[in-house]
């Protein structure tokens, strides 16, 4: 048993037996009508492939592979869609060829031979990504550069807390190497088990903390990236007024600029303090508010994810009119119990209750101690939350082989415009629903918190029909999409853009933006063979011979 090449994670810790006829009992209450039949994947030798179209050159044939499971398991990422058509065997874009690059000298060697043969390049980190960021959905041969065999920390400055690491590691081995130190990356997107730093920096991805440090671009101090055109380096400091910054361009660049080889991130050391509550409200709108006025009280928590009744009662197993606000506070150096008091009062303020507050300063999360979203002092809904918040992917793979469209989007808007959004985006969905004759509910939760505006996310539970999930999950994408573009949201906060959100990026970004970019993209990538149809279309001089398609394919 190892990693699954059709779904999450790892094969061994797929959901089966107490755990499956659990599953299928809630949502069979749920959505009495859903077909629950279980569908298995074929085995990876069994998908059909086409032959490659090209073969690396001598110098390269250590690290590269054309085995035929290899190009599987990296043709595309872990979306819903990805899943569902693994499940059903129908591969329609791998890579020719699988590199593994050991050193920066292979990746240089990738990039000269790959920009004089006109041969696609994919940056491949753990292979997560949610919107067709690593599927070579266009024509022409690719190759997939995984950066996995560069997973090392280099070096640590404890005096400064950063650590210099290389872009392939994997969450897990990160924070392993760290721990000694008694220090932490404190980056714990939900897919840290399985998703690598420089993916993280690729996508700006987001951890599981909700306020403050929200994102990899506030960890990182300097980022190494290796463009077909040379290396770039951007200098080691805590802070700079030096022009743009190099990082800000590189940051987000979704594998179109280059490929990340190392960077500098800030670390923090291990929690020892911490303090969780959940808070209860009768009515949505009080929640919000009070969710709005810790945000902008300067307190701070590390954890403010507001459940709506949906979500609450499907993730937490709790009955709540309005919501539950899962609340939690952490720090190195001093307790905590008093922003917890005063938390407590503000959600108070907004007709909150709390229940199930724990605190706790036995240096779980120290050196020695586990690490990971939360870990530690949870108790009731918030730690219910916490451990399906770790299944989750899992048990949506598990309801993807059941006919089910489980799939989640998200977005931030200012709280001004909040309560329009929400609705307008869960009355689409609602209706792109009843278009596809499907029965089903949205949830959404507060991911991440900022004194002007939450980063809401958005849950759909469907009972789809087998065989048409993808088209249906499709329709209710496209359908939600229009209404954040519609309501003034970003199309994504911390997903990426992909493929699969290339329209609505389009539409959002500026457009002498996007001429700025693409002239980036040609100075950076002149041969136009990184990640095409990711972010921005290459010259059409360089990329004319691939035919890049945005759209996702069906
Ligand atoms: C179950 C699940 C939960 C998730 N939870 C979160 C979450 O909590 N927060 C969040 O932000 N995202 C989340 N994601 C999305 C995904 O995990 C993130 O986008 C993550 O940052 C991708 O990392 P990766 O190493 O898997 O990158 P990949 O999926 O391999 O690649 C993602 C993109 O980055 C590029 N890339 C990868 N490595 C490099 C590199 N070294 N240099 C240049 N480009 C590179 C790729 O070309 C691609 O465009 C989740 C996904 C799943 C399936």
């Amino acid at each position: 048993m190892g990693r699954s090449w059709w779904g999450w994670g790892d094969e061994d810790a797929a959901v089966t037996g107490e755990e499956a006829a659990a599953l299928e009992q809630r949502v069979a209450a749920l959505l009495p009508d859903a077909d629950l039949t279980a569908h298995r994947p074929p085995a990876v030798h069994d998908v059909p492939l086409p032959a490659p179209r090209v073969s690396a050159p001598a110098a390269l044939r250590a690290f590269v592979s054309d085995g035929h499971a290899d190009r599987v398991a990296h043709a595309r990422g872990k979306a819903f869609r990805d899943v569902v058509r693994n499940l059903h065997g129908a591969v329609d874009h791998a890579p020719d060829l699988v590199a593994r690059p050991r050193t920066e000298q292979d990746v240089t060697d990738v990039l000269d031979w790959c920009t004089g043969a006109g041969v696609a390049v994919i940056p491949y980190g753990g292979g997560s990504s949610v919107v067709g960021g690593v599927e070579p959905r266009f024509d022409g041969p690719a190759v997939c550069l995984d950066t996995t065999a560069m997973n090392k920390v280099l070096e640590v400055d404890a005096t400064s807390r950063a650590a210099r690491v290389q872009a392939g590691i994997l969450g897990p081995a990160l924070e392993d190497a760290l721990r000694p130190a008694g220090l932490t990356l404190r980056h714990f997107p939900q897919s840290f088990e399985f998703s690598t730093l420089g993916g993280w920096l690729a996508t700006r991805a987001g951890g599981h903390y909700a306020t403050v440090l929200t994102r990899i671009d506030d960890l990182t101090e300097s980022m190494r990236v290796v463009t077909p055109a040379g290396t770039s380096e951007s200098l080691r400091v805590p802070g700079s007024g030096a022009g743009p910054s190099p990082d800000g361009l590189f940051l987000g660049s979704e594998g179109t600029l280059g490929v990340i080889t190392e960077a500098w991130v800030r670390l923090q050391d291990r929690p020892r303090y911490t303090a969780s509550a959940a808070v209860h409200f009768d009515d949505y709108a009080g929640a919000v508010a009070a969710t709005r006025a810790l945000v902008q009280s300067g307190l701070s928590p590390s954890n403010c994810r507001l459940l709506d009744p949906v979500e609450a009662m499907l993730n937490a197993g709790t009955a709540s009119q309005g919501g539950v606000l899962v609340l939690g506070f952490e720090s190195a150096d001093h307790p905590v119990d008093a922003a917890m008091d005063r938390a407590a009062e503000l959600c108070a303020d907004h007709g909150g209750a709390v229940r199930d507050r724990r605190s706790d300063d036995r240096a779980e999360n120290s050196a020695g101690g586990r690490s990971g979203p939360g870990s530690a002092g949870a108790g009731g809904p918030a730690r219910r939350w916490r451990s399906s918040f770790l299944r989750m992917p899992y048990q949506r793979d598990a309801l993807a082989a059941r006919s089910m469209i489980v799939e989640t989007f998200e977005t931030a808007c200012t709280w001004d415009r909040f309560d329009a959004l929400r609705h307008a985006v869960t009355a689409a969905a609602q209706d792109a629903m009843a278009q596809e004759g499907a029965a089903g509910v949205v949830s959404c939760r507060f991911t991440h918190v900022y004194p002007d505006g939450p980063a809401p996310y958005f849950g759909v539970y469907v009972a789809g029909r087998w065989g048409a999930t993808v088209t249906q999950w499709d329709a209710i994408k496209s359908a939600v999409s229009e209404a954040i573009a519609r309501e003034g949201g970003t199309i994504t906060h911390h997903h990426a853009v992909g493929r699969d959100h290339r329209p609505w990026y389009d539409r959002q970004r500026p457009d002498v933006f996007a001429g700025a970019f693409r002239a980036a993209k040609s100075a950076l990538d002149p041969g136009g063979v990184l990640n095409p149809g990711v972010l921005v279309d290459s010259d059409p001089r360089a990329a004319g011979r691939r035919n890049a398609d945005p759209a996702p394919s069906r």
